[in-house]
């Protein structure tokens, strides 16, 4: 799958929002995917999710184990594990911090790719690696949709990004004019100090 086909992708599912968004990282953006409308496409997703998983099988050998860090990760993570013919268990956050909650485990022997929807600042994808840490030595590399940081961010381990892409973000106090004449939504599940989610 071409870079311009996961775009596309994006784009036909309504997911390429344009306006002033509020990122997990606190960040500010003129630009936001929002993936949950592509999640919501099973059709859609299992195509994206099919190219990722042979991307990241290409890259990384046998996969036994995915972890995603909920809740973002959770659908592409089930859906990337089931086309590598592997487990897919997710991480969420337990007073802020990502856990291995409901009972998962991860055997000590499987080799674990760590599953991200998106990376922006790799913030959230490094929580869930040292989540998974506390568990496996044995992490292979990670693996997501889109890399908003265009290869940028990192993460300590080799990420494998189905589409990357260079989209502006700002500190809130370094707004470019036009965004900052728009009023700021965030759309995602991080708690934010000072912001209402
Ligand atoms: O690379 P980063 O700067 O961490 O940004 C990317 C993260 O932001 C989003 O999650 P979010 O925390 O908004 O919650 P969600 O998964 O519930 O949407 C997205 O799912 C990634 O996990
Ligand atoms: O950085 C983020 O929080 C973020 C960016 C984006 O484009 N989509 C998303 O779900 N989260
Ligand atoms: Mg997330």
């Amino acid at each position: 799958m071409t870079q311009d086909e996961v775009l596309a992708e994006f784009r036909d599912a309504g997911a390429l929002l344009h306006g002033h968004f509020i990122l997990s990282s606190g960040l500010r953006s003129p630009v936001f995917l929002q993936k949950m409308f592509i999640f919501q496409d099973p059709v859609r997703t299992e195509r994206l999710c099919r190219a990722l998983a042979e991307k990241a099988e290409a890259a990384f050998g046998k996969i036994d184990y995915v972890v995603s860090p909920a809740v973002g990760g959770i659908v592409p993570g089930y859906e990337t594990a089931r086309q590598l013919g592997a487990k897919a268990v997710f991480v969420e956050r337990e007073d802020g911090k990502f856990q291995l909650r409901r009972g998962f485990t991860i055997p000590e022997d499987a080799k674990v790719l760590m599953v991200e929807d998106i990376v922006t600042t790799g913030l959230s994808s490094r929580e869930c690696l040292a989540s998974i840490a506390e568990h496996t030595k044995n992490v292979v590399g990670a693996a997501c949709l889109i890399d908003r940081s265009n290869g940028k961010a990192d993460l300590g381990v080799k990420l494998v990004a189905l589409c990357k892409l260079d989209i502006p973000a700002y500190p809130a106090d370094a707004l470019p004019p036009e965004l900052a004449a728009l009023p700021p939504v965030k759309p995602g599940s991080r708690a934010i100090q000072g912001v209402k989610g």
